[in-house]
């Protein structure tokens, strides 16, 4: 729509009060920011499965209703998405011009996921018991933000090795936006909107993989078709290369110096926007990733060494 910009504050899914931008038009606010790029957009599905739904409206600007929460989280963590990209990488928006950031909530009924679809991000409120709304958590948000900026950029095949590091891609951005907000960080997957009613748990972990069922070496790669060939389940392997080069740690009797998450996310992110292309496989990321880390640091650099090191641990060559 066309109008002014207001400040609006609103409740999150975790009854967390936040603060974003609106759109005044007539007598409705929207949840519109005109402030980041093109745009940031979000839209209510209204518990039906067309897309993208209406603009979200409201009469005023504060949103503390129950209905309200699962969209201010979801406008109010894509724009922080926006700010991370743009602030750290200097990228504007996926495509890096700018591009309208779209966000749908309330999509389907009961809707245990969430998905990127090379148009918008699509949330679901969850059942109320496996999930609740999965745009309160800011990994989420993250991760499948990140999908569009790897389209645009390697676009990996979200298949077998490739499609595995598309998705660890995702979970690395999603973690790195909860400890650059330093929003309850954790190197957990989903955490904040999984089981509400069992604290502590989440369906997938970068530190430990194996604690949700996923391999943490290449000798445990899962080989079925299932899942696109197991790609939210081998990223485990690269979750795990990436964990111990952040944080550091002896994996199967491989020690690896850790370089903290700032320096893994840029050489992640150069590698992904670099060297990346859609057939990468786990090999070839190793080399893209130590590249990216001599671009970065030095070809005889630390970081370089513990690139090296952290696929050792995983046993990827
Ligand atoms: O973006 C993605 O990789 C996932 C997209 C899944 C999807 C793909 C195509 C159509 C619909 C849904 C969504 C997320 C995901 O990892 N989903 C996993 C785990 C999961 C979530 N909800 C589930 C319900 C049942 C089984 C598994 C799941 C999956 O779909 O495998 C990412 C972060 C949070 C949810
Ligand atoms: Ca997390
Ligand atoms: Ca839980
Ligand atoms: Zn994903």
């Amino acid at each position: 729509v066309v109008g002014t910009t207001v400040n609006g504050t609103g409740t999150g899914v975790l009854g967390d009060t936040k603060s974003f931008k609106m759109v005044k038009s007539g007598a409705y606010y929207y949840l519109q920011d005109d402030t980041r790029g093109k745009g940031v957009h979000t839209f209510d599905a209204k518990n039906r499965t067309s897309l993208p739904g209406t603009l979200w409206r409201s009469t005023d600007t504060l949103l503390d209703a129950a209905y309200d929460r699962a969209a201010v989280d979801a406008h109010a963590y894509a724009s922080q998405v926006y700010d991370y990209y743009k602030d750290v990488f200097g990228r504007n928006s996926f495509d890096n011009n700018g591009a309208i950031l779209k966000s749908v909530v309330h999509y389907g009924r009961n809707y245990n996921n969430a998905f990127w679809d090379g148009t918008q991000m699509v949330y679901g409120d969850g059942d109320g018991t496996t999930f609740t709304s999965l745009s309160g958590g800011l990994d989420v948000i993250a991760h499948e933000l990140t999908h569009a900026v790897t389209e645009r950029t390697s676009n990996l095949i979200y298949r077998n090795e490739s499609g595995a590091l598309n998705e660890s891609i995702s979970d690395i951005f999603g973690t790195l936006l909860e400890f650059h907000t330093n929003n309850n960080p954790d190197y957990l997957i989903g955490e904040d909107i999984y089981t509400p009613n069992t604290p502590g748990d989440a369906f997938r972990s970068m530190s430990d993989p194996t604690a949700y069922g996923d391999p943490d070496h290449y000798s445990k790669r899962f080989t079925g078709t299932g899942d696109n060939g197991g790609v939210h389940i081998n990223s485990g392997i690269i979750n795990k290369a990436a964990y111990l080069l952040a944080v550091g740690g002896t994996h199967y009797n491989v020690s690896v110096t850790g370089i903290g998450n700032e320096k893994m996310g840029q050489i992640f992110y150069r590698a992904n926007t670099t060297y990346f292309t859609a057939s990468t496989t786990f090999s070839q990321a190793r080399a893209g990733l130590v590249q990216a880390a001599a671009d970065l640091f030095g070809a005889n650099s630390q970081e370089v060494n513990s690139v090296k090191q952290a696929f050792n641990a995983v046993g990827v060559q």
